[in-house]
C-alpha cells in the first residue's frame, strides 16, 4: 500500500452515483486518482492522505510473464518453419509463436499471483487447434512452451500437457468491462513484422475499474538506442526493449536481458515542422495517403517512419519520433490488446492518446475499442495542431469522395 498526500485547496472528494470516493483536482476537475485507487480518504488538519493501491506485484510478474514470451518468440524467428504459419478465418496469419506466447504469459500470470480471480482478455483462441489438421502445429507450441518455462528454472517443475497448454491458451477468453481487474494480452502484435524479421512486441497491459494501470511492452527486435540514430547496417547494434508504465509513476525501459531500468519521456518538441511521424508498415492497417496529408498540412519534413506493432507506442515514449497517426481502413474495430500496453508506456512518458476526434481512448466496452476514426498519439504541445490537421484533412478527403 502507497501513501499520497494532496492540499486540501487543490483537490475536491466526490461520490459518484455508485458511492465510490474520488479525488478531484478543483482547478480542472480531473481525476487526481482513479476511482479505484481511492479506498480511504482521511482530512487530517489542512491535508488529505490517500490511501493508494499499489500494482508493483502485477508489475514484476508482468514482466517476467513478457520477457519469457519474448524469449519463446525469439526461438521462433531464428528459426521459422513454414509448418509454423497458419491463416486464420479472417485470412491474418498466426504462428506458434503467437499460441506460445499466449500460454506462457497465462501460466506465469497465474503461478505469481493465483487463478481464483484471473481474468484475461487476449487475441488467440484453441478453436484451430482443437481441429484434427491443427494437431502438429498443438504439438510444437507443447514443446516450446516446456522448454521456454523449463528454460527459466522458476516455472518448469512439471511439463505441462496437452490439455494444459490449451486452457492456457483460452483463459484469454475474457470479455473484459467495466469492473474488476482483467489483464490484456497480444502475445505477438505485429505477426506480419515476425514473419518478415522486423518488430514486434509482446503487448501486456492491466485493466482495473476499466482503466489502464499497467502496461508492459517487450520489443525483442527494436534497438536499444534511439531510432533516430538507427544504422539499419549495423549488425553489431543492441536490440531487445522492455518497456514498462505503471498509472501514476512514469515509464521505464530496459534491455530484455536485464539492464538498469532507465525512466523515459516523450520528446518535448514544439515545432511539428521538426517532428517525424510513425505508422505500420502494412498500408492495409492505415491509411498511408491520409496520413502524409496529415503531415504535409503541419509542416513535417521527414519521410514517415514505418513500422510494425505497439513497438511504436515503445519508441515514442522514449522521443524516437513525436506523432504516431493510425487510421484503419473504413469497417475496421480496433481491439483492446492492440493498444492497451502502448497506450500506458506513452502516457506515462508524459505523451497523449487520443482519437481522431480528441476523445480519449476506453478500454472498458469490453474486447473492442469503439473510436471514431483513428488513433492519433503525440505530446501535449504538439496536439493542438495536430488534431487540427486530422480534422482538416478529414473534411478533405471527405469533400473529394
Ligand atoms: N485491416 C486492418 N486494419 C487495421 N489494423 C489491422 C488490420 N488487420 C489487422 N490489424 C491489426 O494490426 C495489428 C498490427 O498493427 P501494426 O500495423 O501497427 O503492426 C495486428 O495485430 P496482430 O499482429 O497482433 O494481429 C492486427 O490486430
Ligand atoms: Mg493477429
Ligand atoms: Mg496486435
Ligand atoms: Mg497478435
Amino acid at each position: 500500500m502507497e501513501m499520497a498526500t494532496f492540499s486540501v485547496s487543490s483537490a475536491t472528494i466526490i461520490k459518484d452515483s455508485l458511492s465510490r470516493t474520488s479525488l478531484l483536482s478543483t482547478k480542472n476537475r480531473k481525476p487526481l486518482l482513479p476511482l479505484s485507487l481511492c479506498l480511504t480518504l482521511k482530512a487530517s488538519n489542512s491535508t488529505l492522505t490517500v490511501a493508494s493501491m499499489s500494482y508493483d506485484k502485477q508489475l514484476a510478474a508482468a514482466k517476467n510473464a513478457a520477457s519469457l514470451a519474448a524469449r519463446l518468440c525469439q526461438k521462433v524467428q531464428k528459426v521459422l518453419l513454414q509448418a509454423d504459419v497458419q491463416s486464420k478465418s479472417d485470412k491474418s496469419p498466426v504462428t506458434v509463436a503467437d499460441y506460445g506466447s499466449q500460454a506462457v504469459v497465462s501460466v506465469v500470470l497465474q503461478k505469481e499471483l493465483g487463478s481464483a480471480s484471473f481474468s484475461l482478455v487476449a487475441e488467440e483462441d484453441s478453436g484451430d487447434l482443437r481441429k484434427k489438421e491443427g494437431k502438429e502445429t498443438l504439438r510444437r507450441i507443447i514443446e516450446l512452451v516446456n522448454e521456454t518455462l523449463a528454460s527459466d528454472g522458476t516455472y518448469g517443475n512439471a511439463p505441462l500437457f496437452e490439455e494444459d497448454v490449451l486452457a492456457a491458451i483460452d483463459s484469454g477468453r475474457s470479455e473484459g468491462g467495466p469492473s474488476g481487474q482483467h489483464w490484456v494480452l497480444d502475445p505477438i502484435d505485429g505477426t506480419k513484422g515476425f514473419l518478415r524479421g522486423d518488430q514486434y512486441a509482446i503487448a501486456l497491459g492491466l485493466l482495473d475499474e476499466g482503466k489502464v494501470v499497467l502496461g508492459v511492452l517487450a520489443c525483442p527486435n527494436l534497438p536499444l538506442a534511439s531510432l533516430a540514430s538507427h544504422n539499419p547496417q549495423d549488425d553489431q547494434e543492441k536490440v531487445g526493449c522492455l518497456f514498462y508504465a505503471q498509472v501514476g509513476s512514469g515509464t521505464y525501459m530496459q534491455s530484455l536481458d536485464g539492464s538498469a531500468p532507465i525512466k523515459v519521456h516523450v520528446t518535448d518538441l514544439d515545432n511539428p515542422e521538426e517532428a517525424s511521424f510513425f505508422e505500420s508498415f502494412e498500408a492495409a492497417h492505415s491509411l498511408h495517403d491520409l496520413s502524409s496529408l496529415i503531415a504535409k498540412k503541419l509542416g513535417v519534413r521527414a519521410p514517415p517512419v514505418r513500422i510494425d506493432s505497439q513497438a511504436k507506442y515503445g519508441a515514442l515514449s522514449r522521443g524516437d519520433g513525436a506523432i504516431y497517426l493510425r487510421f484503419p481502413h473504413k469497417g475496421y474495430r480496433e481491439k483492446i490488446w492492440d493498444h492497451a500496453a502502448g497506450y500506458l508506456v506513452v502516457a506515462e512518458a508524459g505523451g497523449v492518446v487520443s482519437d481522431a476526434a480528441g476523445n480519449p481512448l476506453d478500454f472498458s466496452k469490453g474486447r473492442y475499442l469503439d473510436l471514431h476514426e483513428g488513433i492519433i498519439v503525440t505530446n501535449q504541445k504538439l496536439m493542438p495542431a495536430l488534431l487540427k490537421a486530422v480534422k482538416d484533412s478529414l473534411n478533405e478527403k471527405a469533400s473529394s469522395l
